[in-house]
């Protein structure tokens, strides 16, 4: 499976305020940017703290889904997946709605209760892992499942369990003019932190859009 993780961050680091609430840092090209990467992947994954703080769609725009979507074959919204150990993904939950399919990934510390009512709310429930969603086999799973091309939007728990799991091909970063601030802010990768072998990149790319730059990189080994 090719994973590309995307985020938008200020320049300090941020991909929210420390309210955890959402934060428009993109303009309006660099959403039509996310898009073309929605458009492009099987399937759009976020952690269950993004879906509680943002309740996302994850769905394509009208014309990133008529010119992408359509050119490459592929009618229709990439999959929506959660990473969600306990399964506290609401079932009213924008991302549960029916415009595509959505994968909740779980891990046994969810309920065979919890599990029932969010397959009855229309989920197809993973298990993986013990506490914690363990990622590799998660993304092992989806891609038994047909997902080959995996994009990740966050938020910064998540982007870091990906990059600790090593399953990062690519990362994308839009980096707004802006600053956010606040030690208790999101930043593009919280977790636990490397204390060593940190993940390496190679800069590919930087493109000036809107008030800000992208940036983008190829994951490499870990040293
Ligand atoms: N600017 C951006 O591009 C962007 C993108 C996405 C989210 N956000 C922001 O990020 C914030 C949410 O981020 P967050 O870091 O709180 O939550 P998150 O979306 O990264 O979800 C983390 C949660 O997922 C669950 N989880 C289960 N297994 C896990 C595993 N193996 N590794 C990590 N988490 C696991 C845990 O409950 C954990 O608390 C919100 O404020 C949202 O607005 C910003
Ligand atoms: N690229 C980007 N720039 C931003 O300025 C910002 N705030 C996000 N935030 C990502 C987060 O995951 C959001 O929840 C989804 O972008 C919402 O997705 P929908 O529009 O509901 O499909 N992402």
């Amino acid at each position: 499976m090719y994973v590309v993780v995307n985020a938008a961050q200020s320049v300090d680091g941020k991909l929210s305020t420390r309210r955890r609430e959402q934060l428009r840092i993109s303009g309006e090209e660099d959403f039509d940017r996310v898009d073309r990467i929605r458009a492009a992947a099987d399937a759009v994954l976020v952690g269950v703290g993004t879906v509680l703080a943002d309740d996302p769609h994850l769905t394509l725009d009208e014309e990133a889904r008529r010119v992408e979507r359509l050119r490459n074959g592929r009618p229709g919204d990439p999959a929506r997946v959660v990473v969600d150990s306990t399964g506290r993904t609401p079932t009213d939950a924008r991302i549960l709605d029916d415009a595509a399919t959505t994968y909740l990934l779980v891990s046994a510390a969810a309920t065979p209760e919890r599990r029932e009512e969010l397959s009855d709310a229309g989920a197809e429930v993973i298990v993986a892992g013990e506490e914690r969603v363990d990622l590799r086999e998660a993304t092992d799973a989806l891609e038994d499942a047909g997902v080959g091309r995996l994009m990740v939007e966050g938020g910064g728990e998540v982007i870091y369990s990906c990059f600790a799991a090593g399953i990062v091909d690519e990362l994308q970063v839009y980096v707004g003019s802006l600053v956010v601030g606040g030690r208790d802010a999101p930043t593009l990768a919280d977790g636990e932190g490397f204390i060593e072998a940190f993940p390496r990149l190679d800069l590919t790319g930087i493109e000036r859009l809107d008030d800000g730059v992208v940036l983008s990189y190829d994951v490499g080994e870990r040293s």
